[in-house]
This record gives structure tokens, sequence and C-alpha cells, in this order.
């Protein structure tokens, strides 16, 4: 079967969705595992932070040793450098992971938009397409806040604990509770906010539709006075959006109240607690606590708003985003597969010409124009026509040794003339003059099969009535003389090459001219056994009639039918009939 240098298909792409996102993600894991990486020296200021300044002021400022305490700060401001310089790699990495989703997501729109099932191919969508180019763009760029937000998050989140845990554990154990409590609560909260986004953006899109609809109709509403009716049935969905906003908004107002608990929550804890914690059972000191006191202030508070506000904000927007995707996207059919590169040349081989027209370099004058032509897998074609109407001219673009200047011709769903396809494996045409090579008759009849059993060569010989011949040669090892063989028995060499090759579409282009009938019906008879799609330019009329369909080719409308129904419209083939060969000599009227 014919090969094609890309094999992607769009069927490749799965819908708009998770699956996509975590598939898209999941292929950039060398990305994320440096982003992951990165993110850990980013984290460093957080982790040491506390522990630098607890001994900066036990061990230098309250030991009234000036220097330690400033040389502690130095290495404080050291580590932040470390950790500027490390975000600037995280953005990077972050950008690696990020941009490509976008081509993925929408190499999936497209694909939808172009196999998906019951897409209207002749109106084009292009509200729907701007509304699709606006949701990727959206997911991208929540994917990415999302992404930088979370490992900020989860980095900051330990490095603070770990730190806390070093130095402080007592302040650790009453920071901890609200923290994880409001963790939890926003937890229970997210489906809600989830729901709540989802209807205001479903309502929004039912005003922004129906609004348009009201305005494109404007001219109609005023002339038929109607403003009033029109009116009233848009206030629905603004109703509707009204009422879905206040319910995202009362959220989002329950979303803020637990921000400010988990932000201040721990540090309140902390203070409220400290009296009994400094000098209790673990010995902290006054630096200690103030270390612990910068880790809740600094690290817990920021790492609460982006839990809330940046995670809940940009995941709410990529999850409803997502959804929408894919609600709006239809399935792309796995059954619907005619346009893709794996089509080409499947089994059911088939040849279509569609308004060819062609004319040979120089001359103005079309040889061909306006031939149409559609045989099924299986199907026997004869054509016939004057002499120099253009016969061999058609086989010749069927064949893809020349390309129509007008129209298209496919052979098994492909353009036999595309460099990038296998014409091989697709038709094979042999021309009256049959070419024989120099070399074994196994060369010459496995030149299209290479590597074919003798087994297959053999039959091929003695299918097409060349058995004999071989025999006579002797056998697949014997070495051909093309000078020392008749017309005849290089025409046998020839179809026994056509018979054994893999193409599904064979034309014989006058090619048993020079054998005597019976063996000529025998070759015919022979490739209509093999299956596949056969196209013979006759010259017999036996030839002709033995094919189930007649193309006359007449040099103004060809047409195309049984013996009977073209002996009944047409002149020119009764005439050609009357001959007793369908290839008159006379010139092209
Ligand atoms: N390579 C070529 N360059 C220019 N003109 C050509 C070329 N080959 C064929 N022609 C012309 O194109 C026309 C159609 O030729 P074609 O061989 O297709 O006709 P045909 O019907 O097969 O004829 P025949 O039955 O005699 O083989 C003829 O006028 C021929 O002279």
């Amino acid at each position: 079967m014919p090969s094609r240098r890309d094999d992607r298909t769009y069927t490749a792409f799965p819908r708009p969705g998770w699956p996509l996102l975590a598939g898209s993600l999941g292929l950039r894991w060398r990305a994320l595992l440096r982003l992951a990486a990165w993110s850990m020296v980013e984290s460093l200021p957080a982790a040491l932070s506390g522990l630098v300044i607890a001994r900066a002021i036990d061990g230098g400022f309250l030991a009234g040793d000036f220097r330690t305490g400033l040389l502690w700060l130095g290495l404080l401001f050291a580590v932040h450098g470390v950790g500027a310089l490390a975000t600037r790699f995280t953005l990077a990495a972050t950008g690696s992971v990020v941009e490509p989703l976008r081509d993925d997501l929408l190499g999936a729109v497209v694909a939808s938009a172009v196999h998906g099932d019951g897409v209207d191919r002749s109106i084009p969508d292009s509200a729907k397409v701007a509304r699709v180019t606006e949701q990727v763009e959206e997911v991208r760029r929540t994917t990415g806040t999302l992404l930088s937000g979370a490992r900020r998050f989860v980095f900051t989140l330990v490095a603070t604990t770990v730190g806390l845990l070093a130095l402080a554990p007592s302040v650790l154990a009453v920071a901890l509770p609200p923290v994880l409590l409001a963790i939890v609560l926003f937890a229970a909260l997210l489906g809600t906010l989830v729901r709540r986004q989802y209807a205001a953006v479903v309502a929004n899109e039912a005003v922004a539709r129906s609004a348009g609809e009201a305005l494109a109709g404007s001219r109609d509403i005023t002339a038929s006075r109607s403003w009033e009716a029109v009116c009233a049935d848009t206030a629905g969905d603004f109703r509707a959006e009204r009422a879905a906003d206040l319910a995202m908004a009362r959220a989002v107002a329950l979303r803020g109240a637990l921000t400010s608990f988990g932000s201040y929550g721990p540090l309140l804890c902390a203070l409220a607690a400290a009296p009994l914690l400094i000098g209790g059972a673990d010995g902290l000191t006054v630096g200690a606590l103030v270390g612990a006191i910068s880790y809740l202030a600094s690290n817990i508070e920021p790492v609460m708003r982006l839990l809330t506000e940046v995670l809940g904000g940009a995941g709410l927007v990529l999850v409803v985003s997502l959804r929408r995707l894919r609600d709006t996207c239809p399935e792309p059919s796995p059954s619907r597969v005619e346009d893709t590169p794996e089509a080409v040349g499947g089994s059911d081989a088939s040849v279509e010409v569609d308004d060819v027209a062609f004319a040979y370099g120089g001359s103005g004058r079309p040889v061909l124009d306006g031939v149409r032509l559609r045989l099924r897998h299986g199907d026997h074609l004869a054509v016939v026509g004057p002499s120099g109407i253009g016969k061999s001219t058609l086989a010749l673009l069927l064949a893809g040794l020349a390309r129509p200047d007008r129209g298209v011709v496919r052979v098994g769903g492909a353009d036999p003339a595309d460099p990038d396809v296998r014409r091989t494996d697709l038709v094979c045409l042999i021309p009256q003059e049959a070419y024989v090579l120099t070399g074994t008759l196994r060369d010459n009849v496995g030149y299209l099969c290479e590597g074919a059993p003798d087994g297959h060569l053999l039959e091929a010989l003695a299918n097409v009535g060349a058995a004999e011949l071989a025999e006579r040669l002797g056998g697949l090892d014997a070495v051909v003389d093309p000078a020392a063989l008749s017309n005849g028995q290089r025409q046998l060499v020839a179809l026994a090459r056509a018979y054994a090759s893999p193409a599904p579409v064979v034309i014989l282009d006058e090619a048993t001219c020079h054998l005597a009938p019976s063996d000529e019906r025998r070759a015919e008879e022979a490739f209509r056994a093999r299956g596949g799609t056969l196209v013979v330019i006759a010259h017999r009329i036996d030839s002709a009639r033995r094919a189930g369909t007649i193309l006359l080719l007449d040099g103004s409308r060809p047409l195309a039918g049984t013996h009977e129904e073209l002996l009944s419209a047409s002149d020119l083939y009764t005439d050609l009939v009357g001959h007793g060969e369908v290839r008159l000599s006379r010139p092209v009227p």
C-alpha cells in the first residue's frame, strides 16, 4: 500500500479537556523536573529566613555583637539573591511547559472542527472560532498562572514548615491547625465555586447570544415596532446572568473570608501563645520567636493568598474554560478518515476523475476537456474512441505520469502524480509498446513486487497465458534478450509483470494488441479474476464488450454506458463497432 512521509492523523488529537492537558504536560516532564529543581532553589530564602534572623538576634544583636548580627543578615541577603536568580530560571521552565500547550489545544480544536461529528462544513462559524480561540488562550494563560502559583504554594509551604520545625516546633504546633483548617474549608468550597463560575459563563454567553440576535435584527424589529416584545424576551437572559453573578460574588466573598482566616489566623495564634512559649519547655528564645513570626508573616500569609486567590481564581477559570472547550468542540469521529493520509490507497481502491482538462505543453487546444469518471474497486472499464482522441493521455493521467491542467484525478483516494505517493503500489500501466528489461525472467516479472516468491511469479505467467513462453525461455532464471522476443511475447511478459504487482488498479493501454483475440480474452479475464480495478484502452470491439462500462471519448462530450446503451446513444460508437475496431484510424474530428 502507498505510504506518505507524514503519517500523522487528525484523529490522533484527543478532544480538548483534562486528558489533553495532562497528556500535554506529561510530554514535557523534563521541563517539569527542571521547574521543580529551580523551585527548590527559589524556596531557599523561605526555608532559611527565620533561622538566620533568630541567629542574628540571639547570637548577634541581643548578645551585643553587632558584627555577628550583621554577618547573619548579610547571609540572608545573599540567600535572597540566589532565590531571585532561581526565579529567573523558573520563568523560562514554565514557558517551555506552557507554550506548547497552546499548539496542542489548537490542534485538538481544529481537528474537532474539521472531523467533529455533526459539523456543518458549509457554514463558516467565525463567532465560534473567535470564542474557541479565546478559550484556548484563556486555558494557556491560566495554566501558566496555576502552575507557577501551585509550585510557589507547595515549595514555600514545605520550606516554611521545615524551617519552623527546625527553629520553633512549639510555634509550628500552634500555627499549623488554622492553616490546615483553611485549606480543608477551601477544598470544600471549590466545588461550589466551579459550579457557580460555570453558571456565570453560560449565562453570560446566553446574554451575548440573545443581545446579538436582537441587534442583528434591529431593522426588522424597528420596522415592526416590536422592541418591547424583544426586550421582554431577552430580559430573562439578563436576569439569569445577574442571579448567576450574584451567586458567584457570594462564593467569592466566602473565599475572601477564608483567605483572611488562613493568612492571619496562624500569626494571631502564635502571638497569643507567645507569652506561654517563651521560656517554655522547649526553651523558645526571643530571637527564635521573632524568626518564627517572620516565617508566618512573610511566608504563610502570601501562601494562603496564593491558594485562595491565585489557585482558586486561575484554577476556577481553567476548569471552566476547559469544560466549555470540551462542550463546544464535538468529538472527532474515528470513522471519518477519508481525509486522512491513512485512507490513501486503502484496500477499497477506486478511480475518480473529476472535470479534467489536459493539453500538451505548447498546443493551446486541450486533448481532454470535462472528463468525469468514477470507478469502484472491482470495476472493469473499456475506453474507446477514434485515434488521437486522447485515450492514452487519459491512461497517463490515471497512472500519475501527467498532471491535469484542471480538475482532479484520484486513484485509491490519492493523487497518483503526488511524488510523496508510491505510485507503483497504487496503479500499474502497461502501454502498447511493452517494455522488457535485459535480465532474467524473474527480474522482468518480479520488477514491481520485489521479493515475491517464485510461485507468485509463475502463477502470474500462467494466468496471463505465458506459461509456455516461460518454459521455452528456460524458466525464471533464464536471461531474456528483449530483441529476441516478438511483440506479442514482450506483451505477455509485461502483462505477467502487471498481474504480479500489488497495484489495485491496472491500466492496459492496448497492451494486448499483438496477441491473438483468444489470447487477449484469456489475459483480460485473468485480470478480471485477479481482483482490483481494470481499465482497458480497447482496440477490438470484443475487448470493449467484455467490460462492464465503456467510456467513449469523442472529442466533445465523453459518453459512458454499456455496449447496448452506447449503440443506441452514439453514432460514432455504432460507426466504431461497424469497423470491428473501436479505435478508428481516422483523425479526430
Ligand atoms: N507527447 C506529446 N506531445 C504533444 N502532443 C501529443 C503527445 N502525445 C500525444 N499527443 C497528441 O495528443 C493527442 C491525443 O493523443 P493520444 O495518444 O492520447 O490519443 P489516442 O486516443 O490514445 O490515440 P491512439 O488510439 O492512436 O493511440 C493526439 O493529437 C496526439 O498527437
